[in-house]
């Protein structure tokens, strides 16, 4: 398994690439990763000066701290090859590609990071927030199965899934909920981690809080983000709750004992569990550990 999918990825924060006040605040955040943006969150006259501030900061870049990402635009849009030899130039820990429709577009992004002799540890983070990528979504995860891929991340793009569809987006995310659902699914299959969408209306934190906890039940490995005040909220979520790091403990001591040594479902507190749910709380217990 690539160690990178091993990575927290609880609180994914982006941070527009033209935005010197916003890259001056990273230092004193806690987010897991961040991701420069240089898409949406930067107007056309700004790509060029983003680009060259992000060479810049990444020149100087600290040695420890939050994994680093930078969304590029689209290959085939106007930015798409200088956003391309920028990140390269800067050698973030991934790229993360906008607007990919079908696994074609990972290839042949793949396959220009090649021909810029890009590390073969560069991951690639992928957008899923389009129709197209929607139907696809099980193929373009089928792409993170070889352990040498790049492809390493989801991120789910819920404001151009509303905007492409026509699908209304409600606070409780109803009509939204189906489509990260697969995405979560088809990420398992491919063995990808998966980040649930961000969420805009960042002054209000209770109601990102229950996304955050929605999102966690729902399967999601972390949140991303676009507030310094919604980091907090996403890492408690996304974190193994006090609870269920004693229920873990409690299905390992139980199965530890001598008495269960050799059965495969056994009773704690009227509930059946099997070694498949010892292996749940292995894994649990291991995320914790590295928390
Ligand atoms: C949304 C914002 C424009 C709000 O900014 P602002 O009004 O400045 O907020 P505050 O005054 O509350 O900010 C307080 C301080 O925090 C800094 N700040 C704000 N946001 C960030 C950030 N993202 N990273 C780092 N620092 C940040 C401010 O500079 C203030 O600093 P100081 O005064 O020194 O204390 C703004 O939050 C913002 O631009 N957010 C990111 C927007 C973005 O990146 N959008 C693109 C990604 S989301 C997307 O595209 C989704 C997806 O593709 C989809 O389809 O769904
Ligand atoms: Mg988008």
């Amino acid at each position: 398994m690539n160690p990178s999918r091993h990575r927290q990825r609880r609180s994914v924060l982006f941070v527009p690439a033209s935005s010197e006040k916003a890259i001056a605040k990273l230092p004193s955040l806690a987010c897991d990763a961040v991701v420069f943006d240089l898409e949406d969150a930067v107007a056309p006259e700004a790509k060029e000066a983003a680009r060259e501030r992000l060479r810049a900061w990444f020149a100087a870049r600290p040695k420890d701290g939050p994994e680093l990402v930078i969304r590029v635009n689209p290959l085939d849009s106007e930015w798409g090859t200088e956003d391309l030899l920028a990140a390269r130039a800067c050698a973030p820990d991934a790229v993360l590609l906008p607007k990919v429709d079908t696994p074609r577009d990972i290839h042949d992004f793949d396959d220009a990071l090649d021909k810029t002799d890009a590390p073969a540890d560069l991951k690639l983070w992928v957008m899923i927030e389009t129709p197209k990528a929607m139907l696809n979504v099980g193929a373009l995860a089928e792409l993170g199965r070889d352990a040498a891929a790049r492809l390493d991340c989801f991120v789910a793009g819920t404001n151009d899934l509303a905007k492409e569809t026509g699908v209304l987006a409600t606070p409780d995310r109803r009509y939204l909920t189906p489509w990260l659902m697969q995405m979560v699914l088809a990420a398992r299959a491919g063995g990808l981690t998966v980040l649930d969408g961000v969420s805009n209306d960042f002054r209000d934190l209770d109601a990102f809080a229950r996304e955050c906890a929605e999102g966690a039940a729902m399967g999601f490995d972390g949140k991303t983000l676009i507030h310094p005040g919604q980091i907090e909220p996403a890492r408690a979520a996304f974190s193994p709750s006090a609870e269920a790091v004693a229920e873990a403990q409690a299905i390992r001591a139980a199965f530890a004992l001598p008495a269960n040594a050799g059965r495969g479902v056994i009773s704690i507190g009227g509930r059946m569990v099997e070694r498949l749910h010892l292996a749940q709380a292995e894994r649990l217990l291991a995320r914790a550990g590295r928390l």
